[in-house]
């Protein structure tokens, strides 16, 4: 029999319930390679999509459109996108719910270069057991915060993490030097100070210096293959005809799922 739960007021088996991890962190502090590690680490990388046990989800997918004057100061690095409005934070936890009742969900793009989400090129989220949500405010909106079932801060010295930002920016994202200094100095650094670090206190494992911190990682890694291999053991008392496991080596651990 499988449990039911509730989340949000909605009723959800909690078989089916995914354990969300939320990563936040200042921006370039490294959430994003630190939810690739964790991915590698679990042997989940170089799979089809829609045999993931662990996906990992962006919360700049959740950017709101902007108008065209909104546009024209992002062009100029006037626009504020490390402020909680920047965001579309019922569609975030609408999505974040229909992840939680394990469902499938489409997830757009977003294009750095011209501020905009890429609603033609969305991304099919597979329901899968462990769910990271990384980004600067994942902690911010309390209703979001209470979905996660465990949160990290990624915690990376603000000179490195201007000095990688700049570097990014300018190579990956089509920025120029004084842009990237401009939106630095005007919002990025003090919207961080109001808005992101603040949730560091919200967070259960503080992560120092990010993905070369390969202790803490291995240490998360180690706690997310346990709820998974506990999930499996439940699941094969079951006699689940949906999940089978290779074990490819003593610490990697290949799950796969069968739609
Ligand atoms: N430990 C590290 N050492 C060197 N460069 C790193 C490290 N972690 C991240 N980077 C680089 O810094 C930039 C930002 O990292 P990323 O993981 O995307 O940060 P975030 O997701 O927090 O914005 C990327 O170019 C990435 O390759
Ligand atoms: N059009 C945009 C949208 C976002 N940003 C910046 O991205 C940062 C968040 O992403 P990280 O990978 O760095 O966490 C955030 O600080 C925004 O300033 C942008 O420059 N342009």
């Amino acid at each position: 029999m499988s449990e039911i739960m509730k989340i949000n007021g909605k009723t959800v088996s909690e078989e089916k319930t995914p354990f969300l991890i939320g990563v936040s962190g200042g921006t370039a502090s490294g959430k994003s390679t630190v939810c690739k590690r964790i991915m590698e680490k679990l042997g989940q990388v170089n799979m089809d999509d829609t045999q993931r046990q662990v996906v990992c989800i962006s919360q700049d997918s959740f950017y709101r459109e902007l108008n065209s004057s909104e546009i024209a100061k992002a062009e100029k690095g006037q626009f504020n996108f490390d402020h909680p409005a920047a965001f579309n934070e019922k569609l975030m936890q609408k999505t974040l719910l229909e992840i939680l009742a394990g469902r499938k969900c489409e997830i757009p793009t977003y294009d750095y270069r011209n501020h905009a989400l890429r609603p033609d090129d969305t991304v099919t989220i597979y329901p899968a057991d462990v769910v990271l949500f990384e980004g600067i405010l994942v902690f911010y909106f309390p209703e979001i915060l209470d979905l996660f079932h465990m949160k990290l801060f990624v915690d990376t010295d603000s000179d490195t993490r201007l000095a990688r930002r700049v570097t990014r920016d300018i190579n990956e994202r089509g920025r120029d030097l004084d842009q990237v200094l401009h939106q630095y100095i005007n919002f990025v650094k003090p919207a961080f100070e109001e808005f992101c670090s603040p949730t560091k206190k919200f967070a259960d494992v503080i992560i120092p210096r990010g993905a070369d911190n390969t202790v803490a990682i291995d240490l998360i890694v180690q706690h997310i293959r346990e709820f998974l291999n506990n999930r499996l053991k439940s699941d094969s008392e079951k006699i689940s005809p949906h999940i089978s496991i290779t074990r490819t080596n003593s610490n990697e651990t290949h799950f796969k799922r069968h739609h």
